[in-house]
């Protein structure tokens, strides 16, 4: 793997195709489907959660990924060990997110011992997913790839605002020498773009793309008396 693939996501969009445990579209088909079809719509990447669909993903689209591996949804959730990172690499994603935040891992690895033992065993690449500015730069000097604002407003760092966290993209674009992904809660064109003006590298779209539960509600809350 080389750093071929972030060039190749330069300055696009990349789709988050992830369905949610117990959710109807929740099959690795499905996802695949999904992909595909943000593939169609111009997306330059796809982001992937678990073995299954990365692996079928990985088959389908001619895009790079980025895989995660989630275990739960509270605390240390994405990615949280170095083994679960390789298994995700060896499922064919070309970039590992994990969680890069700054709290205890379930294995008792350091991020910085999470990378080392990671370039021993998988020339993928390594996205950390952070919430904060802190995280960021903690995760830089720790040795990993990228940085994605996955994670802001989902630790005790940083508000949940309605939209994505501007301010962390900005400051950690500025500030660290590492492509910056801007991730979460992007939920219109003109957001995409403000990241994107913000300095982010490229930018991750899921919900409003691909979970059209959340979407229908959105309509259907817009609407209703
Ligand atoms: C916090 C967390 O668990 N984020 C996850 C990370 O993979 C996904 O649930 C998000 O859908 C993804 O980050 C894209 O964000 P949004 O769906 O807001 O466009």
């Amino acid at each position: 793997m080389t750093l071929d693939v972030l060039q190749r996501l330069r300055g696009g969009l990349i789709t988050s195709c992830q369905a949610y445990p117990g959710e109807p579209m929740r099959h690795p088909e499905t996802m695949a489907q999904v992909a595909e079809s943000a593939v169609r719509g111009g997306a330059v990447g796809i982001r992937a959660q678990g073995i299954a669909d990365i692996s079928l993903i990985h088959e389908r689209v001619p895009v790079p990924q980025i895989g995660l591996w989630k275990v739960g949804s509270e605390g240390v959730f994405i990615t949280p060990t170095l083994a679960h990172a390789v298994v995700v690499a060896n499922a064919g994603a070309e970039i590992v997110a994990v969680d890069g935040t700054r709290r205890p891992r379930p294995d008792g690895l350091t991020l910085a011992d999470t990378v080392r033992g990671f370039r021993e065993q998988s020339d993928a690449l390594l996205m950390a997913d952070i919430g904060s500015v802190a995280d960021g730069l903690a995760a830089a000097e720790a040795g990993v790839d990228c940085l994605s604002t996955t994670l802001c407003g989902y630790t005790d760092e940083r508000p949940k605002a309605d939209g994505p966290d501007l301010e962390v993209l900005a400051e950690l674009a500025a500030t660290v020498d590492l492509p910056v992904f801007a991730e979460g809660r992007i939920h219109t064109p003109a957001q995409a773009a403000a990241c994107r003006d913000a300095g982010a590298y490229a930018v991750v779209v899921g919900t409003a793309i691909t979970h059209p539960a959340t979407i229908t509600g959105w309509f259907a809350a817009s609407i209703s008396r």
